[in-house]
């Protein structure tokens, strides 16, 4: 690879520049040409992108695809793949995709770390399914019947994100007899309300932490021993009511975790990166051995997806190119994610940990100042609830929010209805892009006014109000169907937007500095009360 040149040097950065400063036209004249609307489609992996709706002309399109090369996009991820420690603040490889992988035959990362996925991979299925079966027993003999998750961050979000979005599809199970619940927060409420109507006798936690060292997550830890303590466990049978799941398992053994059950990853797995790992594991109890992997070989088809496909078929790399055009040339500091399907409800707070904790960067790998602008504030949720919230300051407001709309095309809850709910949740989806793209003009709006009857005076009054800008770019992102595969694939999607975007800022996506230094201000103030309390 050729020495690092910062992005707004490259030459492809330039162009983009002086087509941003040009005439941009209106998405309103962009969609009229119905040749350019069929191309403007991709899709890989059961996903496909309709992007017609973002302000691209074909010479922006050609900038940008070469911008992608003259950072060298793909080289960067084949390094990625071939496991060079590319997360060179904290020399580690970076390779949560050998965690989808270890099944592939000559792996870019070498057989070695394939057998140790495969193996630690093997453990936790063996272990979810014998909680699901019933066959974990508490300190009483009884089953374990619930499963409360203790992590926060990428420990966390991840596996409470898919739970919500995967578990509808097993609540029928026959097999499942267990809930899985979540708590991250330290707010004592937090346990509380999770462990109020919980038997201590049928109750494990998993303690999730890459490190074992979070505060949050051993004051929670600390406190779910006590619960069990207290509702009768003695204390030499705690450990079959906890689970650890650590990259640290000195740490997690030196606190009397049993190592059956342990369960490891490796440094090179990022926190927000890690449900593929054993974090994956409260998922796997919630939606069974079989249909946790059945996600990871979602998230193995969108890397095998980003891998070989061209450029302008790719589907993370176009993500992440619309992503640079809208954030650096178009100037949106925001970007929105509203998927239309409710499973999908926590997927926007996973989204902001995994973009903005690796992309909110302003120091390039070469150690210079970032002189442009890099991860965008990414905020969302439901398209439905947020039509009937914020999207008014997205439709007639003064930031530019591009959007992804997330949608289904075959939805398949048991309700007898459910393809009339359907069909409401996409028609509205689709009109939300289309009205956000072209707006409404006030000639439109006075015309529309005068139609409907209005006196000639009150439409001069209401029109510039009942008007609408538009050219607000969005992408639409179309999921076959909600499963454990298309869960990967669309999860796997967003990484590697993520990855790409870094490679063209110039940045490193997978280290976290910028969280430290109030971990670092805590512990000095809890030290400096231990002290005035000693003197
Ligand atoms: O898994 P743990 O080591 O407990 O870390 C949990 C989380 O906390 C950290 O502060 C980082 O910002 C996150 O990237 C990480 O996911």
């Amino acid at each position: 690879m050729t020495p690092f040149v910062p992005p707004h040097k490259r030459q492809a950065w330039q162009a983009l520049q002086a087509l941003a400063q040009g005439p941009q036209p209106h998405l309103r004249e962009l969609l009229k040409s119905a040749e350019r609307n069929a191309a403007l489609h991709a899709s890989g992996a059961g996903i496909s992108i309709d992007y017609e709706r973002q302000r691209v002309t074909r010479e922006v399109m050609q900038q940008l695809l070469a911008l992608a090369d003259e950072s060298q996009v793909m080289p960067q991820a084949q390094a990625m793949f071939k496991g060079e420690p590319i997360n060179a603040t904290e020399q580690r490889a970076v390779l949560h995709v050998a965690l989808r992988g270890s099944h592939v035959p000559n792996p870019p990362w070498g057989h070695e770390i394939s057998k140790q996925v495969a193996n630690e991979l093997h453990r936790v299925c063996t272990f979810a399914e014998k909680v699901r079966e019933g066959h974990m027993k508490g300190f009483g003999g009884e089953s374990i019947t619930d499963v409360v998750n203790l992590g926060i961050g990428g420990s966390d979000l991840g596996p409470r994100m898919t739970t919500e979005a995967l578990s509808h599809l097993t609540r029928d199970s026959f097999k499942n007899k267990v809930r899985v619940h979540y708590v991250s927060n330290v707010d004592a409420w937090s346990l509380y309300t999770a462990l109020a109507y919980l038997n201590p006798a049928r109750t494990a936690f998993v303690v999730q932490s890459k490190t074992f060292t979070t505060q949050e997550t051993m004051t929670l830890a600390a406190s779910a021993k006590r619960w069990l303590t207290d509702g009768g466990c003695p204390a030499d049978q705690l450990g079959k009511h906890l689970i650890a799941v650590t990259a640290n398992p000195h740490i997690s053994a030196a606190q009397g975790f049993t190592p059956e059950h342990t369960f490891g990853f490796w440094d090179w797995v990022g926190g927000r990166y890690s449900v593929w790992s054993a974090i994956g594991l409260p998922l796997a109890i919630s939606i069974g051995a079989f249909a946790f992997q059945d996600m990871l070989l979602g998230a193995r088809a969108m890397d095998e997806h980003f891998l070989t496909a061209p450029s302008d078929q790719n589907l993370p790399l176009l993500m992440a190119l619309f992503g640079i055009w809208n954030r650096n040339f178009l100037g949106a500091t925001t970007h929105n994610i509203a998927p239309y399907a409710s499973p999908l409800g926590k997927f926007a707070s996973f989204l902001q940990q995994m973009d903005m904790e690796s992309n909110g960067k302003g120091t390039h790998v070469d150690g210079s100042p970032v002189e442009v602008a890099t991860a965008p504030v990414l905020w969302g949720g439901l398209g439905i609830d947020g039509q009937h919230a914020y999207f008014q300051l997205i439709h007639q407001g003064k930031h530019l929010v591009p959007m992804d709309f997330i949608g289904l095309r075959t939805e398949r809850s048991p309700l007898p209805f459910a393809a009339e709910h359907h069909r409401v949740v996409l028609l509205n989806m689709q009109a939300q892009a289309q009205a956000l793209a072209i707006g409404r003009t006030p000639e439109e709006t006075m015309k529309e006014l005068r139609d409907s009857g209005m006196d000639e005076a009150e439409v001069q009054r209401l029109a510039p109000h009942r008007s609408y800008p538009g050219n607000v770019p969005s992408t639409t992102i179309w999921v076959d169907a909600l499963t454990p595969r298309s869960m990967g694939a669309l999860m796997a999607l967003y990484e590697h937007k993520v990855f790409c975007q870094a490679a063209i800022w110039g940045i490193h996506a997978y280290d976290q500095w910028g969280v430290e230094l109030g971990k670092k201000m805590a512990k000095d103030i809890e030290a400096a009360e231990a002290a005035r309390l000693k003197a």
